[in-house]
């Protein structure tokens, strides 16, 4: 019997510049109505959504009237300053004809290597997908200076998709995928459907972009499909022009150039957990909280915390022990040793009064977690 594949659960979708203006120097209302729309029909099938939009220099141009300037980096922080609040307006409006809310996060390379900008990053992210609400994305032009910047959009969306631990990545761009040469210069290129390595041969196939608007052309859309894959996200590049191309994907329709996970994000994840970071302290949970963690694979609450041993920041890995000394697991802990200190043994409502903010009622989250064998 042929088994059915489910739904993504989140999925990223990232817009290129390409799509939204057409290759034309103005963004197309008529094709965000589009993508807006299959966007908001993917949430109303229960999928996450998280929208990576590119488009803010492109919108300040527009919105100034094609202004003559410098290539200076002040001058492009002017349109992207501009745009980008052109370019937000723009998806607000028309994710609310589908009653749908957005919030805007802009980010940068910084944001992204500081761990605990990256932890903020990340629970602001969830905090919006728990109440329905449509991230969407953007790199802070306005601010990054080059050492700072991701520096496209590409590269961003994948780390954004690591970020939320999504399950599929959208790069939609204005070609149907990666073709076996820049079918802008060669009208012979190839489509070639299914990438499941990527290796030097098929990055040797990627050229720049073509257009004056985009940034990195395929090889950065290579570069985020890399980087996604082997963390366990299924990527795609498709033609966003490509109607019902977001539902179809996100239903896993054969569209465009598909680049399959290695393995499954979770599997990834608690492997590097595993492997990766150094344990800096621990937790001695009593006997419900041990239940609740291995029996019904729950998160850990400072309500089930007895003790804190050793100093740790948060974001890093404790170990796990029960209060005859066992190990049980280990995990990330979103609470710093002191803080620990204060709310364990507390109910989760009583955090914020007694800390005066709180990162949420986990302590150690069961994604963030691995339980010995
Ligand atoms: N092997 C290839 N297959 C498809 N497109 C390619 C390839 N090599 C280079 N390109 C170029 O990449 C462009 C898309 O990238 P880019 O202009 O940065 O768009 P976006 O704004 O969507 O990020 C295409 O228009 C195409 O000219
Ligand atoms: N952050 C920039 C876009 C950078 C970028 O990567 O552009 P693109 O190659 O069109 O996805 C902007 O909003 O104009």
């Amino acid at each position: 019997m042929q088994k059915v594949r489910q739904h993504y659960q989140r999925v990223v979708v990232k817009l290129g510049t390409s799509v939204l203006t057409g290759n034309s120097d103005r963004l197309n209302r008529n094709v965000m109505q589009q993508l807006a729309q299959q966007m908001a029909q993917l949430r109303n099938q229960g999928i996450d959504v998280i929208l990576c939009t590119s488009g803010a220099i492109a919108a300040g141009r527009e919105h100034l009237n094609f202004p003559i300037l410098s290539e200076t980096m002040a001058d492009k922080q002017l349109l992207a300053a501009v745009g980008q609040s052109q370019l937000i307006q723009g998806w607000q409006s028309l994710f609310q004809e589908h009653h749908l809310q957005v919030g805007q996060l802009l980010l940068t390379g910084a944001d992204l290597r500081n761990r605990k900008r990256y932890l903020n990053a990340k629970d602001t992210l969830s905090a919006l997908l728990e109440h329905g609400i449509i991230p969407i994305i953007n790199e802070n032009d306005a601010v990054a200076t080059a050492e700072i910047k991701v520096g496209d959009n590409d590269n961003l969306s994948a780390r954004v998709a690591l970020l939320a631990q999504a399950d599929c990545l959208l790069l939609l761009t204005d070609q149907a995928g990666l073709f076996d040469a820049d079918p802008r210069l060669n009208s012979n290129a190839q489509l070639i459907q299914e990438v499941p390595y990527i290796n030097e041969e098929i990055v040797g196939l990627a050229g720049g972009s073509s257009s004056h608007l985009g940034t990195g052309g395929m090889l950065t859309k290579l570069q985020a499909a890399t980087i996604a894959q082997r963390a366990g996200i299924d990527v795609v590049i498709a033609a966003g022009a490509e109607p019902n191309v977001i539902v179809g994907l996100a239903n896993h329709e054969r569209i465009g150039t598909r680049f399959p996970a290695q393995s499954s994000p979770l599997e990834r994840r608690k492997q590097w957990l595993l492997a990766g970071p150094k344990v800096s302290g621990a937790l001695v949970i009593d006997a419900g909280a041990e239940q609740a963690l291995t029996q019904t694979g729950r998160s850990l609450l400072a309500k089930g915390i007895v003790e804190r041993q050793g100093l740790f920041q948060r974001g890093d890995m404790v170990q796990l022990l029960n209060e005859t000394g066992s190990v049980i697991g280990r995990g990330l802990c979103r609470y710093d040793h002191d803080e620990v200190e204060k709310i364990k043994g507390l109910h989760s409502a009583n955090i914020t009064q007694v800390l005066g903010y709180d990162y949420g009622k986990v302590v150690v989250h069961r994604n963030d977690m691995v339980l010995e064998a």
